[in-house]
């Protein structure tokens, strides 16, 4: 018999230890093995991705390819300038393949194009061997073992797990690797489409990735920032497995941080350092591995002394969430990344809904601006220019660092949609894609529908303040005073209120508070683009009208556009377009006038007053099994709630 002549194929796997794949690949005792990554151009063009996240990616790829060179200095990261689904048949052919190996995706587009991948091997002759390693159980399993069903809490997780069994403790790196093989490329490059190019504008340089087959050297060299045209990255948090695992050894090292570790009594305004392990980043590009992170963790809670924390709040918690989130996007596959056609995601008629390709049912990328003003929200939003410090600091943290601590996330997520603008989840998750180094898709859409209540959680009455909120973590504003210099003079009484400070002191702090902070020089820092009660109350009666009608993203009437019939019905007058996609407002949502800066919230009564009006604007004609809550339900649970946690969620028992 022949000696097996291997390819492993890097994906989501940037690394040596704790990879079940690479084992098996090295199990087979190869004559050669070609460590290689494809260089997609689905990733390339049509995926939103920065600078940050892609220098990410090189800092990973580079510490890998060196990690494999000092095993065996022949041998590095081969990287390979063409579409995998056009590329392997030639590779397999040119480099004699016998077999293919490597780590199971379960993200939509990933299954798709593996799919592909596997028929292609299979015609070839070549043998296919793919292992999980991404996440502590295999997706399918866990969807396996829930029934069929997407997991979308974590007890379902905690229980599917138990009948998959123990986590598998993680396996050491290699200690050596076999030599490659001849690497020749004789072959013809299939150039990609670039158009669209997703990523122009993270461009200010020409993108010249696919120069040629291997590179401009032909050495088969990993592309730089230069060659992909990207402009230039700004974040300090750099990548590769050899960073990862010493992060997680000074983690580690901390046994009381480690044992005690309690998600929602983590500061979102600690910066250098954060709060939290900022472990995010490394476990997307598989530079740590999940099992690793999760043993580690584990054995120092039990040899702990004291009381350790428990999941869902403890670090293995964390990783459990992150699990359940890809356990959800396995079943549903695509439908999971979006509302329309999503069984488990709620129809909201968010303004600025994601066109729909009536064709194949998937969003496009674009959006609807259904309203003007929705899409100024939107901008000054992402732009970090909202009038308010909190929300503001925390989207020029995100753009700058490509990072922010989960209840940040919380505070912006909830802020865009059911706590303020009422924008479409879709549109967030997308400037999330775009701009987190962490980005995962399972983790960001799953979080994202999260905190827009469309899924996984329902508590919509629950909503935070950008004033109260941020004021229980740092009185003094220092986060606020690192990310908006604008404001770094501000006496901390008014940090998170800066348009109540008198003028003669906004003059003596060297900011005035005036305008939408457009072309704002530092001088000046814009005032808040709404009365944020206000808001509040109009999107709660919004989501408590949307939640009384009930509709899911699967319903027929999602689907065919006939929702708007159920929402007209509770409208003072007609909404906007009566065709088409999912996309417009209910009425009054038009109504809220001009901005006031009235800061004080409604009282209870006014609250209750407005629960009754709305109450009285939705019909409930819908039949009682579709209805989840009756509206007197929501009425007093919104009340009761205004006057209890106004501004104090989270609490643990609500973390996510
Ligand atoms: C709107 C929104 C979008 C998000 N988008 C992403 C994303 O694209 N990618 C991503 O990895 N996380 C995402 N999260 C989850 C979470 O905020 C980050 O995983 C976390 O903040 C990363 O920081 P850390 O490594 O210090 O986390 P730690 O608190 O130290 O947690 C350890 C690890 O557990 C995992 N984890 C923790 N919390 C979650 C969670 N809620 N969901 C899934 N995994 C979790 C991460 O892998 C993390 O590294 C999102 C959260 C929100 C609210």
């Amino acid at each position: 018999m022949p000696k097996p002549r291997v390819i492993y194929w890097f994906r989501t796997d940037l690394r040596l230890h704790d990879s079940p794949a690479l084992k098996a690949a090295l199990d087979l005792k190869p004559e050669c093995l070609y460590p290689i990554w494809t260089w997609d151009p689905h990733y390339v063009y049509r995926a939103r991705v920065g600078p940050n996240r892609w220098r990410y990616l090189l800092d990973c790829q580079n510490d890998l390819s060196k990690s494999i060179t000092r095993l065996n200095p022949k041998s590095k990261l081969f990287l390979i300038r063409e579409a995998p689904q056009t590329l392997f048949p030639k590779l397999f052919k040119a480099w004699k393949i016998t077999h293919l190996v490597f780590e199971k995706d379960t993200d939509a587009y990933a299954r798709e194009r593996d799919d592909k991948v596997m028929k292609l091997a299979e015609e070839a002759g070549v043998q296919v061997i793919v292992k999980t390693g991404r996440t502590l159980y295999d997706p399918d399993e866990l969807v396996k073992q829930n029934h069929g069903k997407p997991t979308m809490s974590i007890s379902q997780v905690q229980s599917a797990g138990k009948r998959i069994g123990s986590i598998p403790r993680p396996i050491p790196a290699p200690t050596s690797l076999p030599d490659p093989g001849a690497t020749d490329v004789t072959f013809e490059q299939e150039k990609p489409e670039e158009k669209p190019d997703i990523n122009s504008i993270q461009r200010d340089g020409n993108e010249a990735s696919y120069s040629a087959l291997a590179g401009p050297k032909g050495d088969f060299a990993l592309p730089t920032m230069e060659e992909l045209g990207l402009k230039e990255a700004t974040s300090s948090h750099r990548g590769g497995e050899t960073l990862a695992l010493k992060t997680l050894d000074e983690i580690i090292a901390n046994k009381d941080y480690t044992a005690t570790f309690e998600k929602p009594k983590t500061a979102p305004t600690a910066f250098e350092p954060q709060a939290t392990t900022l472990l995010s980043p490394h476990m997307h590009f598989g530079s740590l591995s999940c099992r690793e992170f999760y043993w580690r963790v584990q054995d120092v809670v039990d040899s702990y002394k004291g009381k350790a924390s428990q999941p869902p709040t403890s670090l293995t918690g964390q990783l459990l969430f992150r699990d359940m989130y890809f356990g959800a996007q396995a079943a549903l596959g695509y439908a999971f990344g979006q509302t329309y056609n999503n069984p488990q995601c709620r129809f909201i008629p968010w303004h600025l809904p994601s066109e729909i390709d009536t064709k194949t049912g998937l969003i496009t990328g674009k959006y609807l601006v259904d309203d003007a003003r929705a899409e100024e929200y939107f901008i000054r939003w992402k732009e970090g220019r909202t009038g308010f410090p909190w929300i503001d600091a925390l989207m020029r943290q995100l753009k700058q660092e490509g990072w922010i601590h989960h209840l940040g996330r919380h505070a912006v997520a909830c802020f865009l949609t059911r706590g303020g603008c009422y924008v479409d989840w879709e549109r967030g998750a997308e400037v999330f894609e775009e701009w987190l180094i962490d980005h995962e898709a399972a983790c960001n859409i799953g979080n994202w529908q999260w905190l827009s209540c469309t899924a996984f959680f329902a508590q919509f009455f629950r909503c935070y303040s950008p004033i109260a909120f941020p004021q229980k973590w740092d009185k003094d504003g220092e986060f606020v005073r690192r990310y908006v210099p604008e404001l770094k003079d501000f006496g901390r009484k008014y940090i998170y209120e800066p348009w109540k400070a008198p003028i003669s002191d906004q003059k003596k702090w060297g900011c005035r508070i005036e305008g939408d902070g457009k072309d704002a020089n530092g001088t000046t820092y814009p005032k808040p683009m709404f009365d944020f009660p206000e808001r509040r109350d109009i999107c709660l009666n919004g989501m408590k009208s949307a939640y009384h009608i009930g509709l899911y993203g699967n319903d027929p009437r999602v689907l065919d556009g006939t929702w708007r019939k159920l929402f007209d019905d509770h409208a003072e007058g007609p909404t906007e377009g009566k065709e088409g996609p999912p996309g417009a407002m209910v009425k009054h949502e038009d109504a809220d006038g001009a901005e006031s800066h009235d800061e004080q919230p409604p009282s209870p009564k006014t609250a209750k007053k407005m629960a009754v009006k709305s109450e009285k604007k939705v019909a409930p004609k819908k039949p009682a099994h579709k209805r989840e809550a009756s509206q007197s339900t929501l009425d007093s649970m919104v009340t009761r709630k205004k006057k209890k946690d106004d501004d104090v969620f989270p609490n643990a028992t609500h973390f996510g």
